[in-house]
């Protein structure tokens, strides 16, 4: 089974998956190691949403002795990958290699970590920079972001997608690791989102972050101070 149903969210339990993240975890793997990772974990999260989430067709072919019939994966080309800036990238060039037909499309979102969490446990979140392609009802969005903590980022992406956009097929959020506070805000917010995570963690943190996490995915893979 690819990908399991927790709750209110399904868990991709592929053992590579959970092997890449250990390594990421690991306070002792450095910038280049920990974006490598993202990486891999992308691409794996890709395979299995495409084995977990993607409908096959038969169709007819030849082969150098003979007609048979094969299986095609359906929907390929009509993906959507959108990148939540910083920390995604890494996170969407692994999906890439799962999809290398997809439309992308751009969100930068940051937490203002001054102002700190609010009393509802929300972050203000600001956006500068949203370039996002048509949305077709045929499509697959994959919303990419390794953390899911208080959902305030996910939440505010959510809002730009399904308030501008054709609804898709499909709406994926997919994360590395994903705190239950994230998960309970995001399927409020957005019951149609179906949201897939490697990892559901303990809690979250009074700076709001995940624990026990792999610390602040932005800055560990662009190493800002
Ligand atoms: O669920 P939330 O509480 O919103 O937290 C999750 C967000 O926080 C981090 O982004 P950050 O704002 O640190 O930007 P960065 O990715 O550039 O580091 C992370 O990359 C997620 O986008
Ligand atoms: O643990 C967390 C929470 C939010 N953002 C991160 O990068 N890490
Ligand atoms: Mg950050």
């Amino acid at each position: 089974m690819p990908i399991e149903q927790r709750g209110d969210a399904s868990v991709v339990t592929h053992a590579l998956a959970r092997d890449e993240l250990t390594r990421i975890r690991n306070v002792e793997t450095e910038q280049v190691a920990f974006r490598k990772g993202l990486v891999r974990l992308g691409r794996i999260c890709g395979y299995e949403i495409i084995d977990g989430r993607m409908e096959t067709e038969y169709t007819e072919i030849q082969t150098p002795l003979t007609t048979t019939m094969g299986e095609r994966v359906k929907g390929l080309e009509d993906v959507v990958i959108v990148n939540v800036l910083r920390a995604a990238t890494p996170f969407v060039e692994g999906l890439l290699k799962a999809f290398p037909r997809a439309r992308q499309g751009v969100i930068s979102a940051s937490r203002d970590e001054d102002a700190g969490m609010n009393d509802d446990g929300e972050f203000p979140i600001s956006v500068e920079y949203v370039k996002l392609p048509e949305i077709t009802e045929d499509d697959t969005v994959i919303i990419a972001d390794p953390m899911l903590a208080t959902g305030s980022t996910m939440a505010t992406v959510l809002d730009y997608i399904t308030s501008e956009k054709t609804e898709p097929e499909n709406l994926l959020v997919l994360a590395a690791v994903s705190a239950p506070e994230g998960i309970v805000r995001v399927s409020e917010a957005q019951p149609d989102a179906d949201i897939i995570s490697v990892a559901i963690d303990d809690e979250l943190d009074d700076d709001g972050f995940i624990v026990p996490g792999l610390g602040d995915a932005g800055d560990r893979a662009f190493r800002t101070t």
